[in-house]
């Protein structure tokens, strides 16, 4: 069974120390950290984390031309992450100099490669969205699995996108993964995600990893609603 990778989607350091408290003990769960506290806090909140034995899913979703985002990648990989994002939409080259990048900055730090995953379609956008704003007008099912094969093609590790995506995927992906946020536990709101699954769900429709942020961060007993929720996905 895949991992829950929480998304430490926090104001302030403090705050996610806080919440991290809760995981000290026994088997740590692997955390994202995003834009919102690596703007903020940089390389050195990485390490802060990863001292205390979290393995780290550096989620900044890199979206430029090819060498940019080689020349960012090669820094990213230098951290010792465990996962990192681009956006399908830049394109094979730019996946590629991605994975270059990541695989230039690991190899001079000394430390493992990060896993270089593609950004499909946000979770937080609706079929409507995607036709009426981006002008596609596929269903979000064929749009999603296109991104999926040309990141595949690309060599990327794996995509992002909503379990909900995969239910009638075609294919055969090797050590490919296929990581899916956009999970709400039943009676959790959707807030501003629009493509949403139940843990169950993930696990049914082909989920290899689940990415879970507020109804763990904003439960009240965080160990026990991520407990729950790891029950409910390893089931
Ligand atoms: O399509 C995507 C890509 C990334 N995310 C990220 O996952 C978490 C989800 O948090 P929730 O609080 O569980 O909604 C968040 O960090 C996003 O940046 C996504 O939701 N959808």
């Amino acid at each position: 069974m895949g991992d829950i990778i929480i998304a430490l989607d926090f104001s302030e350091k403090q705050k996610m120390q806080n919440f991290l408290n809760n995981f000290q003990v026994g088997k740590k769960p692997v955390v994202k950290i995003g834009m919102e506290l690596f703007y903020q806090y940089g390389p050195a909140l990485i390490k802060e984390v990863q001292r205390q034995g979290f393995k780290i899913f550096l989620d900044l979703k890199l979206n430029d031309i090819p060498n940019t985002v080689e020349r960012g990648m090669f820094q990213i990989a230098k951290l010792g992450v465990q996962y990192t994002t681009v956006h399908a939409l830049g394109g094979t080259e730019m996946m590629q100099a991605a994975i270059r990048g990541a695989q230039k900055g690991a190899t001079s730090a000394n430390v493992n490669r990060p896993l270089v995953l593609a950004v499909t379609e946000l979770t937080s956008i609706s079929e409507k969205v995607m036709h009426d704003e981006q002008n596609i007008d596929i269903s979000m099912r064929e749009q999603v699995e296109s991104l999926i094969n040309l990141s595949y093609k690309a060599g990327t590790d794996g995509v992002i996108c909503s379990a909900l995506d995969l239910k009638e995927l075609d294919g055969n992906f090797k050590n490919f993964k296929f990581i899916t946020p956009g999970i709400r536990p039943l009676g959790f709101e959707k807030s501003d995600q629009k493509r949403v699954v139940t843990p169950t769900e993930a696990r049914q429709f082909g989920s290899t990893d689940i990415v879970v942020g507020r109804p763990i961060t904003r439960s009240n007993n965080p160990l026990k609603t991520y407990q729950q929720i790891f029950k409910e996905w390893s089931k």
